[in-house]
């Protein structure tokens, strides 16, 4: 009877404490399936058309806004020496950018992306930016920018999208511009690039 007491005991406390972790890695695995998902259909597409396998060695993915498990070197201030623990890291508004790591940096819709290699560098934490990033935040972009500007601009990139006003907020204007962001990250040794993706259709869920 106490054992059985004990063992539930154990088990709820078990279940306490590694919950947030099971819900971290749910979430990320869910994340990385809905891509998958995505990259599968968009694969099959191109095809049919191409009648052409993909080089999946050249897949990369890269979460977004996420937190992972990883060893960490740091200098303790307290007592000035040099530790390496398994620390938790959590990337908002950037991700891994190790030794040699692919990543992905993406712009706009009508800008595209750069596959890029991690540089490893400490002074980033060994991380870069996960896009160009927001000029202006989605309320802002629906509030200032003009539906008509932002249709022409689409038209003159020749991106195959959705033109609807919904997407206002996911103007190009909205962001900064991806060839400075990529520049700055260049000249500190963040990053170096190894492709550049131009966009051809876009699908955003909306
Ligand atoms: N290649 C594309 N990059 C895009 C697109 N929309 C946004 N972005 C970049 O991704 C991140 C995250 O964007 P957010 O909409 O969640 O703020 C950001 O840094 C943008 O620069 C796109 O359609 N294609
Ligand atoms: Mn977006």
């Amino acid at each position: 009877m106490y054992l059985c007491v004990y063992l539930i005991f154990i088990f709820i406390f078990i279940f306490v404490s590694s919950y947030k972790y099971v819900c971290v890695f749910v979430g990320r695995e869910y994340a990385y399936l809905n891509r998958e998902f995505m990259l599968k259909a968009m694969v099959s597409c191109v095809q049919d058309v191409l009648k052409k396998e993909p080089d999946w060695n050249t897949f990369v993915t890269v979460h977004h806004n996420y937190c992972t498990c990883e060893s960490c070197r740091y200098k303790d201030n307290r007592t000035g020496q040099w530790r390496e623990e398994e620390l938790w890291v959590t990337r908002k508004g950037a991700t891994s950018a190790k030794k040699d790591e692919y990543g992905i940096i993406p712009g706009s819709m009508a800008t595209g992306s750069f596959i890029v290699k991690g540089l490893g560098n400490d002074m980033s934490w060994h991380s870069c930016s996960h896009g160009a990033g927001r000029r202006m935040g989605r309320k802002q972009a629906a509030g200032i920018l003009s539906t008509k500007e932002f249709f022409n601009q689409l038209d003159a990139s020749g991106v195959v999208c959705d033109r609807d006003e919904r997407l206002i907020d996911e103007s190009p204007l909205a962001y900064k511009d991806l060839n400075e962001v990529i520049r700055h990250q260049t000249n500190a040794s963040i990053i170096k690039i190894e492709h550049r993706l131009l966009p051809l259709v876009n699908v955003k869920g909306f």
